[in-house]
Parts: structure tokens; sequence; C-alpha cells
């Protein structure tokens, strides 16, 4: 990894760490892709990673029976691909494996246990200063790789402090087996959501799913081939309202029209809607048809929560056991990164994609596209060549390319 000198300080007993190369942030799939690709271009580079594995949010906040949504040709890193002998649709423990096999292709090895809590821009030397609970981590570049899915969104719903039962978010969601049997209110309707209700189905649990607003359910095939992979070929050629008329009329063919069961489709096309406001559709794996026989229930948006039950806007009222928040994810930039015009309140890129990678004063982002692994491949490279085209006028001379460089402690 990025060659690196190391000292402690005298008042603090805190580690300074000095790193050539630059310093990334997260090492989940963006990270890991941001770093493969430097050492492809001969820039070493560290990561920091507050947990203590890569991958964390497929390790450890995603539910059991998760595969990948989007074949595997649009969820592969540069540089080295899937195993042919994966499936088309990857389960998420095929998914941890390929990025340890990844990571070890590259001898990626982050820095576990390092999770960043502060980093600002030194006017006066010019370098950036990232500080974790025990260290401070110096370099030219800082590359954020924390991901549009660092926090889940905890909604603030009335009376939700008096229920009874459990509420969690899908994030420690792992499956149905704890919930058999019980009446479940799964808060939400996106992917998550409907992913949870079905899986609660097999435990034969009663998912009660509360859909508030409108959403666009897409078969995730359509008649054997990817919807998504359809969209990408057809939106090299056609503008994305023809594209999106073209995906509405397949799904309303195949699924229905979802009015019916009370999943109101938005006025914009699903991929329209996706690039502009980062909304994804639902890429329907089986919940459709568990809604249409009835085993989820739809319920309009939540007004209050009792103490052993909900009530609905439309004067329903139910009793249920336990609560599931499906309600998203947030990213984590405004909590650490300080005095930073280039995020937005929300913690999201204000330039949008594909420009979105590169701030000022040697400071980039990763993944921040709304466009999954698709996105994240684009950036890392965009990335590294960049930094590259920095670090081989400054390098050349002075050839920094060895792995850590652990100075004597002072
Ligand atoms: C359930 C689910 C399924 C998905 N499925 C798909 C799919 O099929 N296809 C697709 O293209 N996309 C999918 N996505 C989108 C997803 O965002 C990407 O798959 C991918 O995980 C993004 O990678 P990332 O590295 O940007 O973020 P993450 O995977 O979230 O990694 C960020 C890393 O940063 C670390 N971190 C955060 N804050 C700090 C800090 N302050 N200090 C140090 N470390 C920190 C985290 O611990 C984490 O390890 C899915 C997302 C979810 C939630
Ligand atoms: N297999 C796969 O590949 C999977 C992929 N994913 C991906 O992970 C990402 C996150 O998905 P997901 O976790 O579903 O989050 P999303 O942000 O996509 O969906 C959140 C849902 O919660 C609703 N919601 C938020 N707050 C409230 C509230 N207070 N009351 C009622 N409803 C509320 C939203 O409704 P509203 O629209 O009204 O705000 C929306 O329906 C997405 O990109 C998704 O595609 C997720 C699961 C599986
Ligand atoms: O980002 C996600 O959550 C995905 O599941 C991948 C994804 C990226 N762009 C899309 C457009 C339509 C459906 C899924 C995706």
């Amino acid at each position: 990894m990025g060659s690196s000198q190391k000292q402690h300080h005298k008042d603090t007993n805190c580690v300074r760490v000095r790193v050539h190369g630059p310093i990334i942030v997260g090492a989940g799939p963006s990270g890991l892709a941001t770093s493969a690709c430097l050492t492809q271009q001969g820039v070493p580079s560290i990561i920091l990673e507050k947990s203590d594995c890569l991958a964390s949010l497929w390790q450890h906040r995603t539910y059991d029976r998760l595969t990948l949504h989007l074949p595997k040709q649009f969820c592969e890193l540069p540089l080295l691909g899937f195993p042919q002998s994966f499936p088309k649709y990857p389960t998420k423990r095929q998914f941890v494996s390929y990025l340890e096999s990844y990571a070890s292709h590259f001898s990626i090895q982050p820095r576990f246990n390092q999770a960043v809590r502060s980093a600002g821009y030194d006017n006066v030397s010019g370098f950036w200063r990232v500080e974790t609970q025990d260290s401070e981590y110096i370099s030219r570049w800082l590359i954020v790789a924390t991901g549009e899915n660092a926090e889940p969104v905890m909604p603030d719903i009335p009376g939700i402090n008096k229920f009874d039962g459990s509420v969690v978010h899908t994030s420690s969601y792992k499956s149905g087996f704890e919930f058999k049997n019980q009446r479940v209110l799964v808060v939400g309707c996106g992917n998550s959501g409907m992913e949870v209700s079905l899986d609660l189905c097999r435990y034969n649990a009663i998912p009660h799913m509360v859909v508030r607003n409108t959403v666009h359910v897409l078969p995730r095939e359509m008649f054997g081939i990817s919807t998504f992979g359809i969209a990408m070929a057809l939106a090299k050629w056609l503008p994305l309202r023809l594209v999106d008329k073209f995906l509405l009329l397949v799904a309303n063919f195949i699924l229905g029209n979802t009015d019916r069961i009370g999943l109101r489709r938005p006025k914009t096309g699903p991929i329209e809607l996706k690039n502009v406001t980062g909304k994804t559709p639902v890429l329907d794996v089986g919940a459709l048809s568990m809604i249409k026989s009835g085993k989820i229930k739809v319920m309009e948006g939540v007004k209050e929560i009792t103490r052993n039950g909900a009530k609905f806007v439309d004067g329903q009222e139910k009793e249920i056991d336990s609560i599931i928040l499906a309600t998203g994810y947030k990213s984590n930039v405004p909590t650490w990164l300080k005095g930073c015009e280039f995020f937005d309140k929300d913690g999201m890129p204000r330039t949008p994609f594909p420009n979105g990678w590169k701030a000022e004063k040697g400071l980039y982002t990763v993944g921040f596209t709304r466009r999954g692994l698709q996105g994240t491949a684009s950036d890392a490279v965009n990335i590294a060549k960049d930094i590259a085209q920095q670090w081989r006028p400054i390098n050349n001379s002075n050839s920094c390319n060895s792995h850590v460089i652990q100075l004597k402690e002072t």
C-alpha cells in the first residue's frame, strides 16, 4: 500500500502519518476500485476503513437472501471481472468473495478500525489532514469513498417511541426467521421494503408494507433479458423518454396495471427519475405476486404508531408485533468533512454525473453518482488517471513506490 512516514505526537499520543499517495476513506467497492486503478497507474494509496472488514455494507448491513439486482456485467469493478462460474445475478456471498479476491489481487490492505472523525484542508501547508480516533493522516490528496448508503435514514414517526415491539432498520435485518408468524409493519417500498416483505412471507409472517408515495415497479427481466440491460442498450440510440415509454409498455404487459394494487406510478419514467432524483425503480423479484395474492398488504401512509399497532392516514388501524424501517440511507460526509462547499447538506456532490468525481485542492469523490457500481467504476478510472498525471512529475526523480515505510517512532 501507500508509502508513509509515522511519528508520535508528543502531547496527544496521537500517531501522525505522512502519506505519499492519496488517502482513501472507505473500503467498500468504491474505495477498492480506486485503490486498484491507482496501483495500475503506479500510485500507492492507503485506505482508512471504520469497520473491521472490507465492504462492510455488504458483509454486515444487508440481509441473507440479497443478490445483485443487475446482471454481473453491470456490477464489475475495473480491471478484474467476476469469475465465469458466477451466476448471472451473484449472491451477496459471491459478491463479497469477489471483492476479497479483488483486494488480494491488487495487494490492497485497508487500515481497519480507522473511523475518520474529521478531515479538512490546511491552506498553509497545502495538505489534507484526516483524523481518526488514534491517528492523523496527512496527504496532498483525499478521496471520499464512504458511499451513498453510509447511515440508515431513521424517520421520526409520531408515537414510534411508545411502541412495545421491536423496531429495526433494514440494515440490521438478516432474515424473516426472527419474525415468524408476526404481523410486521414494513415502512417504505423501495427495493429493500419489497424484498424484506417477500422474505417475511417465506417465514409465514404477515407484512404490511407502507406505500406513502408513487413508485415504479419493473420486472427484473423482460423476455429473458435484464430490464436494466435493455434500458442501457436502448439509451444508446433513443432519448430517455422513449426508453421509459418502452419499459413501461412492456412492464404493464408483464405485470398488469400496478395502480390497482396500490402502487401508483410517478409521472416521470423510471430511468429518467433515477437519473434526475436518484430514486431507484423497484426491480421485482417476487414481491409483486405476493401483493397480488394478498400475502403482502399494501397500506397508505402511517399517521401514528401506538403501543401495539399503527394508525394509517386512510383511517385504518392494525395491530402489529414489529416494525421494519425500509426507509433508505444517507451519506455521512457532512459529519466529518469540514469546510468543503463541494458537497451539499445531504453529503452528495453538487456537480452532477459524470463530473462529480473531482472537487478542488486534491479532493475527489467516488461512488456518489446514484448509478450503482457502474458509477463507481467510472469515477475510479477517472480519479486514478487524474492523480497519476500529478503524481508522475513529483515522483519521477524520487521513487516512492515502495510499501509502507515505518519510520522509528519518536
Ligand atoms: C441493499 C443494497 C443492494 C445494492 N445492490 C446493488 C446492485 O445490485 N448493483 C449496484 O450497482 N449497486 C447496488 N447497490 C448500491 C451500492 O451503493 C453499491 O453496491 C456499493 O456498495 C457502493 O459502494 P461504496 O464503496 O460506494 O459504498 P459502501 O459499500 O457503503 O462502502 C463505504 C465504506 O466506507 C466506510 N465508511 C463510512 N464512513 C466512514 C468513515 N467516517 N471513516 C472510515 N470509513 C467509513 C463504510 O464502513 C464502508 O465500508 C446496493 C445498495 C444496497 C444498500
Ligand atoms: N437486490 C438489490 O440489488 C437491492 C438494491 N437495493 C438498493 O439500495 C438502495 C437503497 O434502497 P432502499 O433501502 O429500498 O431505500 P430507498 O431510498 O430506495 O427507499 C426508501 C423508501 O422508504 C420510504 N420512506 C422514507 N421515509 C419514509 C417515511 N417517513 N414514511 C414512509 N415511507 C418512507 C420512501 O418513500 P418515498 O419515496 O415516499 O420517499 C421509499 O419508498 C437503492 O439504490 C436500492 O436499489 C436495495 C435492496 C436490494
Ligand atoms: O443503485 C442501485 O441501487 C441499483 O440497484 C443499481 C442501479 C443503478 N441504476 C439503476 C437503474 C435502474 C435500476 C437499478 C439501478
